[in-house]
């Protein structure tokens, strides 16, 4: 995997226009159960990082892929990134890198940002989590960044309704918890990556969150707080995230549909 000509489109400045993307791989995957870290897990016998990575790959916007490893785990992520090619294409010349990550997935995010180039202009931000989005998801994401959104996060509606809860914690742990609200449905959505974004859009996003040490669940959140507007774009069923252990029976699955139907 090498650095190949870049893949973007010529800006209004006449510059060219790259995309890259961070993967976020370095977390452990307690609610997977015990085991590899969740990354490196099999999905259809290949890690779902490496899904991830084709994922992110197989975007013809895509030049620079960012894989953010455990802190302790790059040397052997970048040697099993070795082990399985991009994607069946052999003109395919995606640059990969492999950075170590940190204890949050915030803080992984900013190693993982540090490592791309000022050139880039458009920076996506998936979850290794998340391996089977669809080529299309990731595709609109950019364009809508390069038609101008700074910040562009894809998501779906929910299926079910929401209840905010008042936390039962401490001593109180385990009793019911009482509900104080449940915000109208049709106002909220569910939301997956890759969320896209204007290159120096999210690293003030991610400066801002440092300096004040508060966290976010998702980088979207950080550039909210900035008072910089993020927008939707359709989200997709198969972009799911891996958390639990159905997720992965899942994953299997759609693994399988895809092969019968396409010979993936
Ligand atoms: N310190 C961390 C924590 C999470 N992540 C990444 O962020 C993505 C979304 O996180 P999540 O699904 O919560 O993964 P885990 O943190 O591994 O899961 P869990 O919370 O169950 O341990 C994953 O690709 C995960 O590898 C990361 O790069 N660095
Ligand atoms: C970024 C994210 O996938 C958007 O839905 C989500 O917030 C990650 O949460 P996690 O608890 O780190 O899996």
């Amino acid at each position: 995997m090498s650095a190949r000509p870049d893949r973007g489109d010529s800006a209004a400045s006449g510059r060219p226009a790259r995309t890259a993307a961070v993967i976020p791989a370095a977390g452990r995957g307690v609610r997977l159960g015990p085991g590899a870290p969740k990354a490196l897990r099999p999905l259809n016998g290949t890690p779902m990082l490496v899904h991830a990575v084709r994922a992110m790959a197989g975007s013809r916007s895509v030049s620079l892929v960012v894989v953010v490893a455990p802190p302790d785990g790059a040397d052997e992520v970048r040697r099993l990134l070795d082990a399985y090619p991009l994607s069946g294409s052999l003109t395919d010349t995606t640059e990969v890198v492999v950075v170590p990550g940190g204890e949050t997935r915030q803080e992984s995010v900013r190693k993982g940002l540090a490592a791309v180039p000022e050139t880039v202009t458009t920076v996506l931000v998936h979850d290794a989590a998340r391996p089977l989005v669809p080529v299309d998801t990731v595709d609109a994401v950019v364009a809508a960044v390069r038609d101008g959104a700074p910040a562009v996060v894809p998501a779906l509606p929910l299926s079910d309704t929401v209840k905010q809860v008042e936390p039962r914690i401490g001593e109180r742990a385990g009793e019911p918890e009482p509900v104080v609200g449940t915000p109208e449905r049709a106002l909220l959505r569910a939301v997956q990556t890759p969320q896209g974004f204007d290159r120096a859009t999210l690293v003030a996003a991610h400066e801002k969150v440092a300096l004040e040490g508060e966290g976010a669940t998702d980088d979207a959140g950080m550039v909210e707080r900035l008072g910089v507007e993020v927008v939707v774009v359709p989200g997709h069923e198969e972009a799911f995230k891996v958390t639990r252990p159905l997720d992965l029976v899942l994953a299997e699955a759609v693994l399988a549909r895809r092969r019968a139907n396409d010979g993936f």
